[in-house]
């Protein structure tokens, strides 16, 4: 949902820093590499201390990159299909160090076995969920379905919840419980979003395998 509405206004927004960062040299990859880096840095630096109001913003700052790169691509009319593998790919290197980062803290200090184990499923559900659509589509199967909790529903509400939790270390009553909350609501979402594509891929497997055969029919009886 928010790929589909937000997109266009973060597009906007973002099109004149892609723009600056396209004339002083820099190229997509570097965004993507260096983007990485911050996100994983602010969520494994951060996350496991329970400092999430600071980790929180060094990855709100690092992770807009993800937008900008193939923003930066195609303004100049070089995106490729190397640029589309090292953005996905680090997307999910990006997305373990935010979850893992959760689930060091219930670990250790945040002692809580039970959201350590939801912050490892979020982790581990949202990396299938990008996988049932890669593994689709490499079979030659259109995917058609987004799902419930894509990327940026993942991202925007366990950070905004993490991000408003870590306002507890400075005196803020209450909001250490969003966290928990949302990490919840990630886990639950991304399950539902597993079966939505597991059953669209069967379905479209099932189609194209029915007309491969009736193809294969036509063939032989030509
Ligand atoms: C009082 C202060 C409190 C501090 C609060 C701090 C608030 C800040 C918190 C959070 C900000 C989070 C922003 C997160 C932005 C995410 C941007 C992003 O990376 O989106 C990526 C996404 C997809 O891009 P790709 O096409 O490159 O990715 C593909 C996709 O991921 C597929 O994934 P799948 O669904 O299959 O798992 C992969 O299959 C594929 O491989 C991969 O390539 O881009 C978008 O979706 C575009 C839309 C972005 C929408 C961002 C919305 C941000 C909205 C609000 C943030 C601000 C909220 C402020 C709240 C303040 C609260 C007080
Ligand atoms: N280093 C990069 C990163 C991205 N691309 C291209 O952009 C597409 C992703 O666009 P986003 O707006 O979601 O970042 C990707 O599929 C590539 O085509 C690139 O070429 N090089
Ligand atoms: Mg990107
Ligand atoms: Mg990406």
């Amino acid at each position: 949902m928010l790929n589909k509405y937000a997109r266009a206004f973060f597009t906007r927004v973002l099109t004149p820093i892609a723009a600056f960062l396209l004339r002083r040299g820099v190229s997509p990859d570097a965004v993507t590499l260096i983007g990485t880096a911050g996100v994983m840095a602010g969520a494994l630096v951060f996350f496991p201390r329970g400092e999430f109001f600071w980790g929180t913003i060094v990855i709100t700052l690092f992770v807009f990159s993800d937008l900008i790169d193939g923003n930066m691509a195609r303004q100049a009319g070089i995106s490729s299909r190397w640029g589309a593998f090292l953005d996905s790919t680090l997307d999910r290197v990006a997305d373990a160090a935010i979850f893992g980062g959760f689930a060091l803290w219930y670990a250790g200090r945040g002692d809580d076995n039970v959201l350590c184990a939801v912050s490892i499923f979020c982790l581990a559900s949202g990396q299938v969920v990008s996988y049932t659509k890669a593994r689709g589509e490499a079979i030659g199967l259109p995917v058609a379905v987004n799902g419930l909790v894509e990327r940026a529903e993942r991202l925007v509400i366990s950070l905004v919840a993490a991000g408003l939790a870590g306002l507890h270390a400075f005196g803020v009553p209450g909001v250490d419980v969003l966290l928990p909350i949302a990490l919840w609501i990630v886990a639950v979402g991304s399950a539902v979003t597993i079966g939505q594509r597991v059953v669209t891929v069967r379905r479209e497997s099932a189609e194209a395998d029915a007309a491969d055969a009736a193809g294969r029919s036509e063939a032989g009886a030509a």
